[in-house]
């Protein structure tokens, strides 16, 4: 079997690099909006891809690439056995335009569609999250469990911690369906819910047992697929929103502390339509999503 070992710490070295010079040297200001007042992008944002894929490129020129701003830019999204770099150059860009100090750059890495390793670097924090498939997960160096939660409503010590997503939709029906979800998961043992703005980094709180299950519609490849090997190789559970198994293009993810916990919130949630990543037109009604 390939060691993907070299890339890996290629991607860490290029991930660090570009917080440095490009997330965190610069105070951004100059917003343009995408599909909603809550889907923001920057010069910090495209500046940031290029400097991953040009370096990235450089060093592996036959790899592929899916980077959020190059198919936000028109490039064609799709994911081919090749090796191939997911990108989203900064994860929580609503975040970094307000100085909220929670910002990641999120790269996946796959190889025949499946992932071999996760990188997940949270620039504010200097917290590098990373994974290789079957080697384990780790933050910093050391290493990555989840909670192992099972969600025993006998017992006060298991209630949950839920990290829960921003809505970022403003379409009616995606915001009636997720707010009526975050009513269904609170008629579970909940201490609490919190949500931290960057997909990439609340997913990871899963992996660091501080929170024992995440769930979203809606996001992209490049704001889930990098911590969803984390949270596996910490012992967590990743599955689509419907009960089967994770697919990082079908934009439904629960990330869980175990498969009781996973399942439990398969049961309850209900989904809106919300098109593939891999899909274009697809045909299922969805407005405003995106
Ligand atoms: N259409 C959308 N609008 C806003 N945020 C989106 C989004 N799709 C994904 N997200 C992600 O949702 C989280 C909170 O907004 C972030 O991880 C953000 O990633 P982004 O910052 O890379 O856009
Ligand atoms: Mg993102
Ligand atoms: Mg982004």
């Amino acid at each position: 079997m390939a060691d993907w070992t070299d890339c890996l710490n290629f991607g860490i070295s290029i991930a660090k690099q570009a917080s440095e010079v490009g997330v965190m040297a610069t105070n951004e200001n100059a917003v343009k909006l995408k599909s909603s007042p809550a889907d923001l992008v920057t010069e910090t944002d495209q500046r940031v891809e290029k400097i991953l894929i040009s370096a990235i490129r450089n060093r592996y020129p036959q790899h592929r690439f899916i980077g959020e701003e190059s198919v936000a830019a028109g490039e064609h999204l799709e994911l081919t056995d090749s090796p191939t770099w997911i990108i989203d150059p900064i994860d929580g860009t609503v975040n970094f335009v307000h100085r909220f100090p929670f910002v990641a750059i999120s790269i996946a890495f796959t190889v025949n569609r499946q992932t071999q390793f996760g990188i997940v670097y949270s620039c504010v924090e200097d917290k590098l999250f990373y994974a290789q498939r079957g080697g384990g997960a780790f933050l910093n160096g050391e290493p990555l469990h989840a909670s192992g939660q099972q969600g025993d409503i006998t017992r006060v010590t298991s209630h949950m911690c839920y990290i829960t997503h921003d809505i970022m939709s403003r379409d009616d029906v995606a915001l009636s369906t997720m707010t009526s979800n975050i009513r269904r998961l609170l008629q579970f043992p909940v201490h609490g819910v919190r949500a931290l703005g960057t997909a990439a980094v609340d997913m990871c709180q899963v992996a660091t047992g501080g929170a024992d299950a995440y769930y979203h519609i809606g996001m992209h490849c490049w704001d889930i697929a990098a911590s969803a090997i984390i949270v596996q190789e910490a012992g967590g559970v990743v599955m689509d929103t419907d009960g089967s198994e994770f697919d990082m293009m079908s934009r439904r993810v629960i990330a869980a502390s175990s498969a009781a916990v996973a399942d439990r919130i398969a049961q309850v949630i209900q989904a809106f339509p919300c098109c593939r990543d891999d899909e274009d037109n697809c045909g299922c009604g969805a407005t405003g999503v995106n």
